[in-house]
């Protein structure tokens, strides 16, 4: 572990210099890793899993869509893609990536395969903790781990491509086997992480489903669209608001937060734009902050738990998000977007 000063706080994190591949590769050596799931997590961690030499099947439905992909994506039917019920039997570690609400139906075909030893995987602490929703409850005799990557499974893919890494948390539910640690760091390392620092399942959940509620997803987007409608109810013709609005915050000054910070980013704007966003920053957040602590609440309480698990349950639920997608994809302001896109010099 290497102790890392957090603007403050000293917290322990593990490297890939500290936790190199060869090790990661020596503790798993005798391990048949079973990737359960083909959505967003699951490629980006099979398939790094793999390149990084690690010995990986994938569990699919046969006849599903995904199931084709994973073909695609090169595993072989027979040898490196099973049924979901063959390959948990195969796998000593059992990684559970069907959706949060997919793991519920699952969870009864797959617990049998859990025998004294195996390592039940998550990349979410949304099963554990809210166990009384999901009905998911491990046998003691297994190792229950985590490791969640902090993005999207397909930047996870793309920056191990690019000779980088997202970075992870991890964290130890159960340690039935004493390996369980070595286990949980191994995988991370595996799937390609940058660093992995250390949480709890329930920590996880709760900062995971506020982080994609707000400043990550769901806030930015109502920021976003709050903004655009002023602009353009003042006059502002959509090139102008979109541009004003989105385009030059991921193509200009995003680029620079991430390599440098908010100050940095301010300090390479105008001082005309620095008095103004120092100014205006605390007035954001005085109100913003009233709607993060009633997320928090509500992710806390399990609101939030119930709302996925039963809107992601229904037959339908992939058309009823793609037509909510739709709708955010129609609107001006992203239509806009795509136009906008279009005109980037090398697009
Ligand atoms: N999407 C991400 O990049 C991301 C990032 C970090 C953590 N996670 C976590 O990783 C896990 C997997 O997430 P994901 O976004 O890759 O999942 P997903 O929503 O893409 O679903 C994965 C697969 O589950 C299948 N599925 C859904 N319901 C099913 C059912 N009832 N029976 C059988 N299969 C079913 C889907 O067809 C899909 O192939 C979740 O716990 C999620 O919270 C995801
Ligand atoms: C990629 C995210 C938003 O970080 C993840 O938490 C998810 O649920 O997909
Ligand atoms: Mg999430
Ligand atoms: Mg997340």
């Amino acid at each position: 572990m290497a102790t890392i000063n957090f603007g403050g706080v000293l917290e322990d994190v593990v490297t890939r210099e500290e936790f190199p591949m060869e090790k990661a590769r020596e503790v798993l050596k005798n391990e048949v890793i079973a990737i359960i799931g083909y959505g967003v997590q699951g490629p980006g961690q099979a398939l790094n899993l793999k390149d990084n030499g690690f010995n990986v099947i994938v569990g699919q439905r046969k006849g599903s869509k995904t199931w084709d992909k994973a073909i695609a994506d090169g595993w072989v039917p027979g040898q490196t893609l099973f049924e979901i019920e063959e390959a948990a039997s195969k796998g000593t570690i059992i990684q559970f990536l069907l959706s949060d609400a997919g793991q519920i139906s699952l969870w009864p075909t797959l617990k049998p395969h859990l025998t004294k030893g195996k390592a039940l995987y998550f990349s979410h602490g949304f099963g554990i903790t809210y166990k009384d929703q999901t009905g998911i409850i491990p046998p003691a005799d297994v190792d229950v781990i985590l490791v969640a990557p902090k993005g999207s499974g397909t930047s996870l893919r793309r920056l191990f491509l690019a000779g980088q890494g997202l970075n992870s948390s991890f964290a130890i539910f159960q340690d039935a086997t004493g390996k369980a640690r070595d286990r949980v760091i191994a995988l991370g390392i595996g799937v390609g992480s940058g660093y992995l620092f250390e949480t709890d399942f329930l920590k996880e959940v709760t900062s995971d489903l506020t982080g994609e509620r707000g400043s990550l997803m769901g806030a930015i987007q109502g920021i976003f669209a709050a903004q655009y409608e002023v602009l353009r109810k003042n006059g502002h013709s959509p090139s102008e608001a979109f541009n004003e609005t989105v385009e030059e915050l991921t193509q200009s000054l995003m680029p620079l937060v991430a390599e440098n910070g908010m100050d940095w980013m301010y300090a390479n704007c105008s001082t005309t734009a620095q008095r103004g966003a120092l100014d205006w920053w605390k007035k954001f957040k005085a109100a913003s902050q009233p709607v993060f602590e009633e997320l928090y609440e509500s992710v806390k309480s399990g609101k939030e738990a119930a709302r996925s698990i039963a809107s992601n349950s229904t037959p339908d639920y992939r058309e009823k998000l793609n037509e909510e997608l739709k709708e955010l994809r129609e609107s001006e302001m992203w239509q806009a977007g795509a136009a906008v896109r279009k005109l980037r010099p090398n697009a």
